[in-house]
């Protein structure tokens, strides 16, 4: 499929901002897969690196790939992190979370000293909210907090896999609220912050440092 070409050139470029020695993050999704399976191979001709992974999926990959798996007891600082995306605006602030894999990617993020987004062009907006915001909320009274998050989009909605409610790997819920168009990002977050129960929200503001956007045609542009 030519989407995945696109993926396929956004991942793989990004590898190559990686160096021997680094400590890294590792993000979740299709489009980092492909940088994963390229690490692996950097990693197979001997370079040397420490990643932290932002999802179980991704470290059971890296691991099958012969990337070394650390956590933060390891080390609190990261050189780079390389992660998707599922929306991207002109200020590079970015909706994360499709995959459910917020929490961690967030607190990976922050801990990065670089931080490289790699989307397929499908993902650039110029106002975040068509793709739904996920939150990631606590079990205990997650119906009290769905309660206050729909007072900000009354569309909100418990995330499920089949007929079972979706569970993070941090044993958390998500809320998925379809904005449609989120004016300002930052009055957004403060407001989900101030919700008791709202663990983390989807929004990545002002954390990117750099984005490589993948073409169909299986070329990149870096912004
Ligand atoms: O935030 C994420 C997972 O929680 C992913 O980075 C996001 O969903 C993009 O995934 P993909 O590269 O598969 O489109």
């Amino acid at each position: 499929m030519e989407i995945n070409l696109a993926k396929k050139a956004a991942g793989e470029k990004a590898a190559e901002y990686v160096e021997s020695g680094m400590n890294i993050g590792l993000g979740t999704g299709s489009t980092v897969y492909y940088t994963i399976l390229k690490l692996g191979e950097q990693v197979k001709s001997g370079m040397k690196l420490k990643a932290i992974a932002t999802s179980l999926a991704t470290e059971k990959l890296a691991k099958e790939c012969g990337i070394p798996i650390v956590d933060f007891s390891a080390t609190q600082e990261l050189d780079l992190t390389i992660d998707g995306a599922d929306e991207v605006d002109g200020k590079w602030n970015l909706i994360k979370g499709g995959g459910g894999a917020l929490m961690r990617e967030k607190i990976v993020a922050a801990a990065s000293r670089e931080f490289i987004v790699v989307v397929d062009a499908s993902k650039k907006v110029d106002y975040l909210g068509k793709f739904p915001l996920p939150v990631e909320v606590i079990p205990f009274g997650w119906e009290v907090t769905l309660k206050h998050i729909k007072a900000l989009c009354r569309t909100a909605y418990l995330r499920t896999k089949g007929a079972e409610i979706f569970v993070t790997d941090n044993n958390n819920y998500i809320v998925d609220m379809p904005i449609k168009s989120i004016i300002s990002p930052k009055q957004l977050e403060l407001q989900l912050r101030e919700i008791p129960g709202v663990a983390v929200t989807g929004l990545f503001i002002g954390m990117a440092s750099k984005v490589i956007v993948g073409e169909t045609d299986g070329k990149v542009v870096e912004l």
